[in-house]
């Protein structure tokens, strides 16, 4: 897998290549890996496709119940924080990457990075998933703060798609969506409009 989320001036950007592996077998040749969880915020899942289906399950599960005891929507770092919670408690026993990404009206855009161990850390971007290693310089380099939104949505289908070239774990199409005050917006990149290096 390969993640990649930034903020822009609007809102944050996300995406994810669409590669589940069994091994060497692509089990999933377009897996859907950016997963709603509110009209505001979404989460990236790399890892064990089992564990983060679950452990996203369980988060909407209690931003649900939440909406329907109070009427009131969640912050983003409100819904990362209870990624956080289930990713440290259970860390010995999933294998889970998450970047949970979205807009709400108190901080705006915002990124939060759960990598393996359970940490919890807010980043202006952030990459994941087997993937990420072939891109610290491109993201370092090319990052830019108050992005426009065409800018930034290059940005990150230039990453994913130099990752799907070097990376075996990754592939596929390239999914994307654009989260800001208006909501999500979701684009996918195959073969031809693929950026080409
Ligand atoms: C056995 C079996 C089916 C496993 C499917 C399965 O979780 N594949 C994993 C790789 C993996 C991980 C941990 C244990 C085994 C196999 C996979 O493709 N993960 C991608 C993200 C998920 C959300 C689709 B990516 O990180 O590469």
């Amino acid at each position: 897998t390969t993640l990649a989320a930034t903020e822009f001036e609007g809102g944050v950007i996300i995406g994810a290549d669409s590669r589940t592996t069994t091994g060497s077998y692509v089990a999933n040749r377009v897996t859907d890996k950016l997963t709603k969880i509110t009209d505001y915020i979404y989460c990236c899942r790399s890892g064990s496709a089992a564990d983060t289906q679950a452990i996203a399950d369980i988060v909407k599960y209690h931003v649900d119940f939440h909406r329907m005891e109070t009427g009131e929507e969640p912050l983003v770092n409100t819904v990362a924080n209870i990624f956080r919670q289930l990713c440290y408690e259970n860390r010995d026993q999933i294998s889970a990457g998450i970047i949970v990404a979205g807009w709400d009206k108190q901080k705006g855009g915002q990124v939060y990075s759960i990598p393996l161990g359970g940490m919890l850390q807010r980043m202006p971007y952030s990459i994941g998933g087997s993937g990420s290693t072939y891109l610290y310089g491109y993201v370092d380099a090319g990052y830019k703060p108050n992005m426009k939104k065409e800018d930034a949505l290059q940005f990150i289908a230039n990453a994913v798609s130099l990752a799907i070239n070097r990376d075996g774990s990754s592939g596929g199409i390239i999914r994307l969506a654009a989260i800001s005050k208006d909501g999500v917006e979701r684009f996918t990149l195959t073969g031809k409009d693929m950026p080409k290096f």
